[in-house]
């Protein structure tokens, strides 16, 4: 998608150094548009760690490059294969929610295993990455094909009145490599010229919402309206939403999804006021191997100063805030596990299902 009318990807190898991977840094949006470089397995992982890169998908994609920048280091270590593991488990380890991470380092192993040598593994690591991040496009853009349909549907029930679509933290294109999983169908949904509006939950304590969402939105011209995080529910109960989409950082094969925190309250709301909610995921974000997630799925705490403080720009730099007492203690779970029997249905790059196992059998018959 575009900033300021140019397209772009968020990670890409520089031009002029096939080593260099670099990525937007999205701590600074929507104040700054700054490039962040990455040209070690220590700076991937820090990427990751940080935010300057998040989403489950992008993570993902940052961690199969960060995987190719091990193979380049392994290179001068005496035990190559043994680096390459220590590579794979310090990226694995520097966010737990979402499953795309270890599936594209996995992803990036199995490739790896039938090069000859480590020469020949660099040029394999790097085709391998480059597939993952072009995958990811493809997938975005038929998960937006097919939640084009439901929006379409929803407009045509309306007489082409406006579309309202509420969704939490950015599952947009920055969180992905283009289009995003919940914003895709809504970028389609605009190119097809239907009247869609955007309700965008600020997303407490990072504000990917009002950071992210609304600066991709504002971007690309989608109409769209900040709200605080507390908002949605009184917007449904006066027929202000007709559908939810929101994306996953994990979703277990029985459909359970965990999200950004606050994304379940929001799944509880929709399900009291009949309005439909949906959920837009790449099978790399589906966990075949779990079930019940609000037992099982690892949920990311954070460092407490990300609640006690809030980031803006104050006479034009970007400054934090403290907003609470500076000794009261705060919680940072990061995600919560919306239950399937709240999801009205998952868009998947194979066509839409219910948020079963029943439903996710029927798409992806090869995982069961
Ligand atoms: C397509 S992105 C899906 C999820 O990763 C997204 O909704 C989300 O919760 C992102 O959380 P973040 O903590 O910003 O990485």
């Amino acid at each position: 998608m575009n900033i300021n009318g140019k397209h772009h990807h968020t990670i890409w190898v520089s031009e002029i150094n096939e080593k260099l991977i670099q990525v937007f840094d999205q701590r600074y949006f929507p104040h700054k548009v700054e490039v962040f470089d990455i040209s070690t397995t220590d700076e991937a992982a820090f990427a990751i760690k940080e935010m300057v890169v998040r989403g489950a998908p992008l993570i993902g994609v940052t961690a199969a490059y960060g995987m190719y920048l091990g193979c380049i280091e392994a290179l001068t270590q005496s035990n190559p294969d043994e680096y390459l593991k220590q590579v794979a488990s310090k990226l694995n380890a520097t966010r737990p929610t979402a499953v795309n991470l270890s599936w594209a380092v996995n992803e990036m192993e199995l490739a790896l295993k039938n090069a000859s040598d480590t020469d020949e593994r660099v040029r394999v690591a790097l085709k391998r990455a480059h597939e993952i991040k072009q995958e990811d496009i493809d997938i975005c853009f038929n998960i937006g094909q097919y939640g084009l349909k439901l929006i379409q549907e929803i407009s045509k029930k309306k007489n082409g009145k406006r579309v309202n679509i509420l969704t939490h933290c950015n599952a947009g294109w920055l969180a992905t490599i283009d289009w995003g999983t919940a914003t895709s169908p809504i970028y389609q949904a605009q190119q097809a010229g239907i009247d869609v509006h955007v309700w965008v939950d600020e997303t407490r304590p990072r504000n990917q919402g009002a950071n992210l969402t609304a600066f991709e939105l504002n971007q690309q011209g989608v109409q769209h309206t900040l709200i605080n995080d507390n908002t949605g529910g009184h917007l449904m109960q006066h027929g202000m939403v007709d559908m939810v989409i929101v994306g996953t950082d994990r979703t277990t094969r029985n459909g359970d999804v965990a999200n950004k925190i606050g994304t379940y309250l929001k799944a509880l709301a929709a399900h009291d006021n009949n309005v439909p909610f949906y959920v837009g995921l790449p099978s790399s974000t589906l966990d075949f191997d779990m079930v019940d997630g609000v037992k099982n799925i690892p949920i990311e705490t954070r460092d407490e100063n990300e609640v006690k403080y809030i980031q803006g720009k104050v006479d034009g730099e970007i400054k934090s805030v403290l907003i609470c007492p500076e000794t009261t203690p705060a919680a940072n779970y990061g995600f919560d596990v919306t239950p399937a029997k709240y999801v009205t249905g998952l868009i998947t790059e194979r066509g839409i299902c219910e948020a079963s196992e029943k439903g996710i059998q029927q798409l992806f018959p090869e995982k069961f």
